[in-house]
């Protein structure tokens, strides 16, 4: 068997597409376009490479867009204010504060302060509970838009067992919920897990996010599953690899993301839905 390639690339495209021609309807009718305050504290590589895309896919959707590129040694306190006074301003709809933060900022602090209505990365606990509680705002991005992809191939979630691997704030546990609520068994696994090997031989989904390159290998892949693979890993030579052995998964899943160009591009397209649903919530 050889999988199908699941193109987020081309996914997220049309997504932007449509979020564009929304933006486009707003403005035409008299609407001011939707807002996003890009904040970066310093200048780690991969965030500044994924705050870039996000810029650029806010100016090319018609956004209001505003950077907020902060010096590493940014204080608590600083960094409070600037998010006070975003929370204040009429023209923006979204903040969104690129993580990781530097080791001596509180990321937990900073996300508390977002006003929820404008936290479109769906990260504070507000919107963390919602989604908990079955009845989600603003949700997180990235497993949105795993969403959004597992939608287009048609599948069935109901009866199906769902393998997450990694239980982070950003990916495992919001994914968790977005299973949980289409009716798929979901099993967690983390760095205590004993047998990796032998939980993915049993997912029909098998979602990989535990930012480890190569941590599984592809011939644990059951037969026929559907491979999501969320890790984004840089190699010594700059070749960007998952957290999946793609060749030999490839060769016995039914359906697979590449890395690049499979969630990934989904997190900003999603990053830009949000946004666009927090200026009509703001319309009133
Ligand atoms: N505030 C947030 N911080 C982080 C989030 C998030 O959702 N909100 N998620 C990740 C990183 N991330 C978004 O910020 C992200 C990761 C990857 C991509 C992407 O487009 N990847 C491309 C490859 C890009 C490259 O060349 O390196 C792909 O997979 O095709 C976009 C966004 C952590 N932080």
């Amino acid at each position: 068997m050889t999988a199908q390639i699941i193109d987020g690339k081309s996914i997220a495209l049309d997504i932007r597409r449509e979020v564009a021609e929304q933006v486009r309807q707003r403005t035409a009718s008299g609407k001011r376009p939707p807002g996003l305050a890009v904040v970066l504290v310093g200048s780690d590589p991969a965030s500044s490479v994924y705050v870039r895309k996000k810029r650029e896919a806010c100016e090319e959707a018609g956004f209001h867009a505003e950077d907020h590129d902060l010096d590493p040694n940014t204080t608590q306190e600083t960094l409070n204010a600037l998010i006070e006074q975003l929370n204040e301003d009429p023209a923006i709809d979204g903040i969104l504060v690129q993580l990781p933060l530097p080791d001596h900022l509180d990321a937990d602090e900073m996300l508390l302060r977002i006003r929820p209505d404008k936290d479109v990365d769906g990260f504070h606990p507000y919107n963390v509970g919602r989604l908990c509680q079955r009845k989600p705002e603003l949700r997180p991005c990235t497993p949105a838009g795993i969403i959004h992809l597992l939608d287009a191939i048609g599948t069935p979630y109901k009866g199906q067992h769902a393998v997450i691997v990694g239980a982070s704030n950003i990916v495992g546990r919001p994914m968790t919920m977005e299973l949980l609520l289409k009716g798929t068994t979901v099993t967690v696994t983390h760095r205590f897990t004993g047998d990796l090997p032998r939980f993915v031989a049993d997912a029909d989904l098998l979602i990989a996010a535990a930012g480890k390159p190569g941590l599984i290998d592809g011939e644990w892949v059951k037969p026929g599953s559907t491979v999501i693979d969320v890790g984004i890993n840089r190699t010594e030579s700059g070749k960007l690899i998952g957290d999946v052995g793609f060749d030999a998964a490839s060769r016995r899943a039914g359906w697979i993301t590449p890395v690049p160009g499979g969630v990934g591009p989904m997190t900003i397209a999603m990053l830009l839905r949000n946004t666009l649903e927090a200026a009509n919530n703001h319309d009133g």
